[in-house]
């Protein structure tokens, strides 16, 4: 059996992984936090998520991998606050989750039903700050900064349906930066690009992290991506009532080398915890 750090409670992840600016009220801590559906035709409950205990750390790129189904989405909704718990506590900044905030946003896998159709690359990053009735000069200084992290500046002013679906994750991805969220929550957001641009995208998202500071927590079930993204790794076990089972630091510098034997060793324990 792999060597894995048992406990869900938050080791500390390696030096090299922490950015800079990490923050405590960034933390998410998880204690006991259990969520059942009810049964659609009125059956028994459907357990979904049982007593799973986890602390996440301020400015860590922490990773949720798991087999379909076993309820990753499900525990980024509750951290989200879309999705209301059965039992257990769900802090973070040390405060109760009971609603979506300010301080969270969720990438989602399909940027089309998150961007605007009828407004451009410009306006749509700016979306947020004019709810905010944040000052022109402000809007375009920040969306002029997150447009350029993503890789997007000259194409500004295009709409979404003039964009490849990479260039629409990457304007999802700005809009959610220029909210400044504390906490990334991102579910599967690279799962429908082909696989050129998801390698790209996930180098991005590497350096916009390292950037930024922010907590990031990535839903995935390819290990590959987890390991080349996360600084540890949590993994769920199949559902119903699934857990965090065990967590992996991943103590590789960035950019992470496919090559690198130290990388397929990782590969194989994470891989041949899946077999077992
Ligand atoms: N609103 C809901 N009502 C009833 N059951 C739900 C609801 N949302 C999710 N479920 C059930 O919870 C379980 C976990 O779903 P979830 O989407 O969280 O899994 P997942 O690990 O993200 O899966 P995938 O990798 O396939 O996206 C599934 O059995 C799903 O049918």
């Amino acid at each position: 059996m792999a060597t894995a750090t048992r406990t869900a409670s938050g080791s500390e992840p390696a030096a090299a992984q922490r950015p800079l600016t990490a923050e405590p009220s960034h933390e998410i801590d998880i204690h006991q936090l259990s969520k059942s559906f009810p049964h659609a035709a009125g059956g028994e409950a459907q357990h979904i998520l049982r007593e799973v205990d986890l602390t996440v750390q301020g400015g860590e790129f922490f990773i949720l991998l798991g087999p379909s189904g076993c309820g990753k989405s499900t525990l980024l909704g509750l951290i989200a606050g879309f999705v209301s718990k059965t039992s257990g506590r769900l802090l973070v900044g040390g405060h109760e989750v009971e609603r979506p905030g300010p301080d969270r946003a969720v990438v989602f896998q399909q940027a089309d039903s998150s961007l605007f159709p009828w407004l451009t690359v410009r306006e749509n990053v700016e979306f947020g700050l004019r709810m905010k009735k944040r000052k022109a000069a402000e809007r375009r200084a920040v969306s002029d900064r997150y447009i350029g992290l993503v890789g997007l500046a000259g194409h500004e002013d295009k709409f979404p349906r003039e964009l490849s679906g990479g260039m629409k994750q990457r304007v999802q991805l700005a809009r959610v930066l220029a909210n400044d969220p504390a906490i990334l929550l991102m579910d599967e957001p690279f799962g429908a690009l082909d696989a050129m641009t998801r390698r790209t995208m996930q180098r991005e998202l590497v350096r916009i992290w390292r950037d930024t500071g922010k907590t990031v927590i990535f839903v995935t079930h390819d290990i590959q991506e987890a390991l080349l993204l996360g600084g540890r790794i949590g993994i769920m076990s199949p559902g119903p009532s699934s857990r965090i089972s065990h967590i992996y630091d991943v103590p590789l510098a960035y950019p992470r080398d496919l090559a690198d034997p130290a990388f397929h060793e990782l590969y194989a324990r994470v891989q041949g915890h899946f077999d077992e």
